[in-house]
């Protein structure tokens, strides 16, 4: 784990474990006897700690913050102590990855020497914690607390530039990194280092604390429904303070986010995202087992409002972008669109000039379907018109090689309009494309394992994560979401006179967004759409109706029709959000739905017109009103979505939990320090949720979500635990 190798006067300390040289228990320990044993040994003069595995190191091991393996070892405040209190100067030899409490050990040390593309950062923050093995406390010592304020409670990356900047690295190398550290140690040898152990040193801004801290306030108040960005100001502040006084904060600090639920479920979310690529198909295919070609071109066919955002996604990956539209000025916007995304990452200094250049150098326009013949994959953008994209679909069989893969969300019908369904899979990317980092992939009923395995390994590298869920009748994320925002809109209708009631309760919960503020940023013909098409999957129009309700509208006495349209059959439908549409409200993009908006000001504003149509809607509707509790709200909105990650995991749609938390994670701004929405069962208890579905189920048996889920009533019945969820609905018959 820690190599220990003597050339000349210097020893070397190889911190050897991959894939990202975690600070594990064994590393630990080896760094601090390694320390020892050089101290001892007369014949060496300096020390240098360096990585194998061409990187530095990541952090502490996450998997041990949960899960010791019972090996005790020192700790890693020990190791930073142990490592600035060498008699023998010490220089760390940093490349890749240097990180958490990778980058405590690197402050630790006497000298820094980087490699100029090394990426550092506290991430701590993301998994809930803070830099509690004296990061917050060496890291404003030796930069400033202007630049530990920002750093430490953002988690952000910045470079090797950056670090050399602000004195956090000593000399950046353009090459063999190593080799420089040794050349370095030789300069320093038995000259006096005393001033370089961090510790003794002040911050050299104290002066500016209150200023600072009140910035570092304002800019990290968005995650203040987290505990750890808080406390990393606090912490960082305390350095203000003499250093043993600031680490006693930082150890009280550190050990309430440590034992804090959200610490728990953000380490939680860290692995679940990563467990996505472990992906698995019935028969035994998997992401070890099966190659799929790589994808290194792409064409995009048609356009609508989320294709630039695809578009970039492609570029910013180097992969051969072809666009293909029947009109040059539809081909012409799409490229205007993702220069413009592209020009907003170089505008905030996300990508370099040279790279903005190279990325639009990956886009072609194809005018026609010929030019696209040779692509690796297709990614259908066309109008949600099935009977078009068959025809489009089955032109391009022709066409295309016989290797190109097809993806669409209409798998089974575009996989039986060409001869190629074994090459056919679904992607759905989330709006707006460049930023969402979700990557839905779908299966269907012939898509073969290799495909799967290409799709998969191509999200990877257009640096989505990517979740693979079986083909079943829409997009398994909105399914997940989207019962509870119908219980919302249910809620408003029988008689919360005022939607943010609603949208403030999942916010205090955590969520990005309330839910009728997301129906108005997705857009009312999007409900509508998913609306529509529910309704004709169960033998109704709702279109054809379209006139009914413009005429109802205009007369109270049509309640008839009216109740026609709420029931469709015995099931309930929420027609109140169609009825705003009818109205011409179509949410955040014409400035009407749930809420108001206006040009200069997109944050909604609340609505009061929306109260008087409520009114008489329920007129029209029959509906009696009745309070709600703020826990009915809670339970409705949270529950019946729980319900239903149940029944997809029971259902085989998705594999296991993690699948689905990362879904609600990344798709729909469920709160991360949550840890998604089968992790929020765990911690609340199955049984809990179990019981109130059942009594919903009672309550309301017009509403399908709430018949309980199998597996639900299983684990809750017989407590088990979320690790075996995933197993046992494998092992439940097929539904
Ligand atoms: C009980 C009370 C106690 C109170 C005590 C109070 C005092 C506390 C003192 C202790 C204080 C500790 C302070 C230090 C904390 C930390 O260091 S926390 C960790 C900080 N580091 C990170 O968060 C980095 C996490 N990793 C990444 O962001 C990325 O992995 C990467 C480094 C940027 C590399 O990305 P990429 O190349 O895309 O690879 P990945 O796919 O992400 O990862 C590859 C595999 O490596 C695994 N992994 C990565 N990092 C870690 C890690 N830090 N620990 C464990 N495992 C890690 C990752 O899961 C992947 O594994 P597989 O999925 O199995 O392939």
């Amino acid at each position: 784990m820690v190599d220990y190798v003597q050339e000349n006067n210097i020893a070397t300390l190889w911190v050897n474990n991959p894939p990202v040289n975690s600070l594990s228990s064994n590393v630990r320990q080896g760094i601090y006897d390694g320390i020892a044993r050089a101290n001892d040994d007369p014949t060496v003069k300096a020390i240098v700690i360096a990585g194998r595995n061409r990187t530095f190191i990541a952090g502490a091991d996450i998997k041990e913050f949960s899960n010791s393996d019972g090996n005790i070892s020192v700790s890693l405040v020990e190791v930073t102590d142990q490592l600035e209190n060498s008699s023998k100067p010490v220089i760390a030899a940093i490349e890749n990855f240097c990180m958490g409490g990778g980058l405590e050990v690197a402050i630790s040390c006497h000298y820094r020497i980087a490699h100029h593309k090394t990426r550092f950062a506290f991430p701590e923050v993301n998994l809930g914690i803070l830099p509690g093995a004296t990061g917050t406390q060496r890291f404003p010592r030796l930069t400033s607390l202007r630049f530990a304020l920002d750093i430490i409670p953002s988690g952000r990356v910045f470079s090797a530039e950056e670090a050399f900047d602000n004195s956090a690295v000593d000399k950046i190398v353009d090459d063999k990194v190593y080799e420089a550290a040794l050349n370095f140690a030789s300069t320093v040898i038995d000259k006096d280092f005393n001033s370089r152990r961090t510790s003794k040193r002040s911050p050299p801004d104290t002066d500016l604390l209150g200023d600072l801290v009140s910035k570092a306030y304002v800019t990290n108040s968005k995650r203040f429904k987290e505990l750890a960005p808080k406390y990393c100001i606090k912490a960082v502040a305390a350095a203000a303070k003499p250093y043993d006084q600031g680490l006693l904060i930082e150890r009280d600090l550190a050990f309430q986010l440590f034992t804090s639920g959200q610490a728990n479920a953000l380490q939680y979310a860290f692995f679940a995202e990563r467990s996505t690529s472990k992906w698995e198909l019935p028969g035994g295919f998997n992401w070890k087992n099966t190659n799929g070609r790589p994808i290194n071109s792409v064409a995009i066919v048609g356009s609508g409002k989320m294709t630039a955002g695809i578009v970039t996604c492609f570029l910013r990956a180097k992969i051969r972008t072809f666009v293909f539209n029947t009109t040059e000025m539809a081909n012409r916007q799409v490229f205007i669109n993702s220069m413009n995304i592209l020009a907003n990452d170089r505008k905030k200094r996300r990508i370099t000039a040279e790279e903005y250049y190279i990325y639009l150098s990956y886009f072609t326009y194809a005018k026609s379907p010929k030019i696209i013949a040779k692509v690796d994959a297709v990614i259908d953008d066309l109008p949600q018109d099935v009977n078009i994209k068959r025809d489009i679909f089955q032109k391009l069989d022709r066409i295309c090689k016989p290797s190109t893969i097809f993806c669409t969300m209409e798998i089974e019908k575009i996989a039986s309009a060409t001869k190629r369904p074994k090459m056919v899979i679904g992607t759905h990317f989330f709006a707006p494309a460049n930023v969402m980092r979700l990557l839905e992939v779908e299966y269907g009923p012939e898509t073969a394992p290799r495909t799967v395995a290409a799709i998969m390994n191509m999200g990877k590298k257009i640096r989505k994560v990517s979740v693979l869920v079986s083909n079943r009748t829409g997009v398994v994320a909105n399914r997940l979401m989207g019962v509870g925002t119908d219980q919302a809109v249910f809620m408003l209708e029988d008689g919360i006179n005022d939607q943010r009631l609603i949208d403030n309760c999942m916010e205090d919960f955590g969520m990005a967004m309330g839910k009728f503020k997301t129906i108005d940023i997705i857009g009312m013909d999007a409900n509508v759409d998913v609306l529509r098409k529910t309704l004709n999957e169960q033998g109704y129009d709702l279109d054809e109706n379209r006139n009914m309700v413009r005429k109802s509208l205009n007369n109270f006495l049509h309640s008839y029709t009216y109740y026609a349209f709420f029931k469709y059959g015995s099931r309930r439908y929420p027609l109140f959000t169609y009825e705003l549409s009818v109205l011409g409200k179509k949410g955040e993009r014409n400035g009407y739905g749930y809420y108001r908006y206006t040009t200069e000001n997109r944050q909604p504003i609340y609505d009061e017109e929306i109260v008087e149509i409520l009114k008489n809607y329920r007129k029209r509707m029959g509906i009696q009103t009745r309070t709600f509790t703020y826990q009915e709200i809670f339970e409705r909105c949270l529950y019946s979505s729980v319900n239903e990650g149940f029944k997809i995991l029971e259902e085989k749609i998705a594999h296991k939990p993690q699948d689905i938390d990362v879904m609600s994670l990344m798709g729909y701004g469920f709160p991360r320090q949550v840890g998604g929405i089968m992790k929020f069962a765990e911690t609340t208890g199955t049984e809990r949720i179990y019981e109130a579905v059942c009594r919903y189920n009672k309550l309301y048996p017009d509403q399908p979500c709430w018949r309980p889920s199998k597996l639900l009533e299983r684990v809750a019945k017989e407590n088990i635990p979320m690790k075996y969820w995933g197993q046992i609905a494998n092992s439940m018959s097929k539904l």
